[in-house]
């Protein structure tokens, strides 16, 4: 809804006149008139097809690109569905359930000739791209460390219950593929991202999950990442950085949401740091902060214009890209959500969190 939403506000009012965007079709799995309540609900104009099932939407010949949204238990076979039919896909995260889904997505869409992403709409607020610019500016020198913090702080048991996608395994529900992904897009956007292509390389990585007792789903999961960095000319020893991304749902990264308690997101260079302040998957705010007094610090605000959810700007780069021909974003290249989804595989692979064989699996079509 949220999406939607943003889609329909005017992209002038975020200097984006560029690109326009057009809603012309909604399908739902559950009924035609869920479709039509949807359309009507959130203001959708004329035309707009509403559809029963998703196998109708893809086969929509005004449809260009297909937003998947459903849990993501789902995604694979829903995208393997979008692009079997030959549309373009933008994928709620986690893009899937495991790195083997995610790379047949790639494939299929390399080999089809459609352009594919994972829909991190974080990675394109403006925020996000100025960090990423003031670390490839050397702005804080050499970014050694980042720790990210997503955590809700929930009465787990009366807010999200067994069934909710949150914590239900048949939907591979928990923090990790669901919040935690946020510290990770944090840690990769700053200690990876960064860096030239050619020196980008996985991390190695230990962790710790906590289930929650009603369903074995995560609650909490806490991630340390070492980055190899370069080889200096200098020293012998080989050059690391370190993430630290964490998640949980019963304890707050910010308890009173106001961004009293510190930033959620510190980004630390050997001349300065950068803190992000609130949801870091909503940021609006940033400082940055040289060390040791050798400049002034500065606290940077980035309202969402247009009274919008911050959805728009990852709609707007899907846009660009469509217009453009290309298959992928270069804000989350393929082989980075790859390198994710192996990185939440270990994860669940050292806290002994597998879900049910048939979501697990990459056999295309199966009924789930
Ligand atoms: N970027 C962001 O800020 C946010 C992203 N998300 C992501 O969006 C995705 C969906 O999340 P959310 O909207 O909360 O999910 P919901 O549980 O609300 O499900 C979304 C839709 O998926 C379909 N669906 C739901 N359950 C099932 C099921 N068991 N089997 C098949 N289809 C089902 C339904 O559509 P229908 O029956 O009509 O076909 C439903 O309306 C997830 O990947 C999540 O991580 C979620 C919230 C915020
Ligand atoms: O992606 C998300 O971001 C916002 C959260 O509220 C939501 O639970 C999550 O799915």
């Amino acid at each position: 809804m949220a999406f939607v939403r943003d889609l329909l506000r005017d992209p002038k009012a975020r200097d984006a006149a560029d690109i326009a965007h057009q809603v012309v079709a909604v399908a739902s799995s559950s009924s035609k008139d869920k479709a039509d309540k949807f359309i009507t609900a959130n203001g959708i104009p004329a035309p707009c097809a509403a559809y029963a099932t998703y196998e109708e939407l893809v086969a929509d010949p005004n449809v260009d690109v297909v937003y998947v949204a459903t849990p993501h238990s789902h995604h694979f076979q829903n995208v393997m569905l979008v692009l079997e039919a030959g549309k373009n896909v933008l994928c709620e995260k986690a893009f899937t359930v495991n790195a083997a889904q995610t790379k047949i997505l790639c494939e299929t869409a390399r080999k089809k000739n459609l352009f594919l992403m994972e829909a991190v709409w974080t990675r394109y607020f403006p925020l996000s791209v100025q960090v990423r610019q003031l670390i490839q500016n050397g702005e804080i020198g050499e970014v050694l460390r980042t720790t990210a913090d997503t955590s809700f702080g929930d009465d787990v048991e009366e807010r999200w219950g067994t069934t909710h996608r949150m914590v239900n395994p048949d939907l591979a529900g928990g923090c990790l593929l669901d919040l935690g992904i946020y510290s990770l897009t944090w840690v990769f956007q700053t200690l990876y991202h960064t860096l030239p292509k050619d020196q980008r390389k996985a991390p190695t990585v230990v962790s710790q999950m906590t289930p929650y007792h009603a369903t074995g789903a995560d609650e909490s999961t806490t991630i340390l990442l070492n980055f190899p960095t370069s080889t200096p000319s200098n020293g012998p020893h080989p050059k690391h950085s370190h993430g630290v991304a964490m998640t949980n749902l019963r304890v707050a990264a910010d308890p009173d949401e106001k961004g009293t308690t510190g930033a959620n997101i510190r980004i630390q260079g050997t001349k300065g740091e950068i803190q992000v302040f609130g949801n870091p998957f909503r940021p609006m705010r940033y400082r940055i902060i040289p060390k040791k007094g050798a400049g002034e610090v500065r606290d940077v605000e980035f309202p969402i214009p247009s009274e919008g959810h911050g959805m728009f700007w990852e709609a707007d780069e899907v846009a660009r890209c469509l217009r453009d021909g290309k298959l992928e974003s270069e804000g989350l290249p393929w082989e980075e959500s790859i390198v994710i989804m192996e990185v939440m595989d270990e994860v669940r692979k050292q806290g002994g969190l597998t879900y049910p064989q048939k979501i697990e699996s990459t056999e295309y079509p199966l009924q789930l």
